[in-house]
């Protein structure tokens, strides 16, 4: 589902050269969840912006769904990420003028898509993740977790086959990050959504299928 072969990252600034990401290799099966862990400026945040297309690697391959990605015009890789890539932010990123359901529906604004199919759409994921009773509300009426889950809902809206998670219970307590985690277990194992997320939390790692670690740049289990 997602194969990344070799793939590299520096990152050029007027005086120095920081390799961000070294040699890495790293299979992901479809419906797999996996989390990455690592110090503080190990290449976390890095790798998932490779695997988002939202950064190019130095060198190096990606395929997702067997499709090769580097190198790809921006046009196409924005049309890829729109209609196979959900993501999910620290900081959630809701746009705080919409309400909880335009924010929803933002990514279908790409797709050819009715206003009417796109308001249905959205109370389908809203009901997913329980937050239908709030759809009218605008973000700042929301508690963090309510936030996230909205966030969530507008990640899987277009029925992603990969969704890719930054921390997405960082900026949540516990009690708040732990329904976070639950809603992620149940939309990976029901729609069967690949999950590639960041996590500091070695309790919410343990969750998920597999636990990848970084240090300085390379995979170290
Ligand atoms: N745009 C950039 N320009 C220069 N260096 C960068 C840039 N982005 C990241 N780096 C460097 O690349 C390395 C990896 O950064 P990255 O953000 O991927 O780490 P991380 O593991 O996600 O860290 P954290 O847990 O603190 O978020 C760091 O040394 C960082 O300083």
């Amino acid at each position: 589902m997602i194969k990344i072969e070799n793939l590299n990252k520096s990152y050029f600034t007027d005086t120095l050269e920081t390799q961000a990401l070294q040699n890495i290799n790293l299979d992901i099966e479809k419906g797999e969840f996996i989390s990455i862990m690592g110090p503080s400026g190990c290449g976390k945040s890095t790798l998932l912006n490779m695997i988002g297309l939202i950064d190019q690697p130095t060198d190096g391959q990606i395929f997702i769904n067997e499709m090769q990605l580097v190198s790809l015009p921006e046009k196409k890789l924005a049309e890829f990420r729109n209609m196979h890539l959900g993501f999910i932010f620290q900081s959630f990123h809701l746009i705080s003028d919409l309400s909880v359901i335009d924010n929803v529906e933002l990514p279908l604004l790409y797709r050819k898509v009715s206003a009417k199919k796109r308001r249905e759409m959205a109370e389908q994921a809203l009901e997913k993740v329980g937050l239908i009773h709030r759809k009218n509300h605008y973000p700042n009426q929301l508690s963090g977790g309510q936030r996230q889950r909205v966030a969530i809902a507008r990640a899987i809206i277009g029925q992603p086959s990969v969704l890719l998670a930054d921390e997405p219970t960082g900026n949540l307590d516990s009690v708040l990050g732990t329904q976070v985690m639950d809603l992620l277990m149940e939309l990976n194992n029901h729609s069967k959504v690949t999950i590639v997320m960041v996590t500091h939390d070695e309790a919410i790692a343990k969750r998920t299928n597999r636990i990848i670690r970084l240090f300085d740049g390379s995979i170290v289990n």
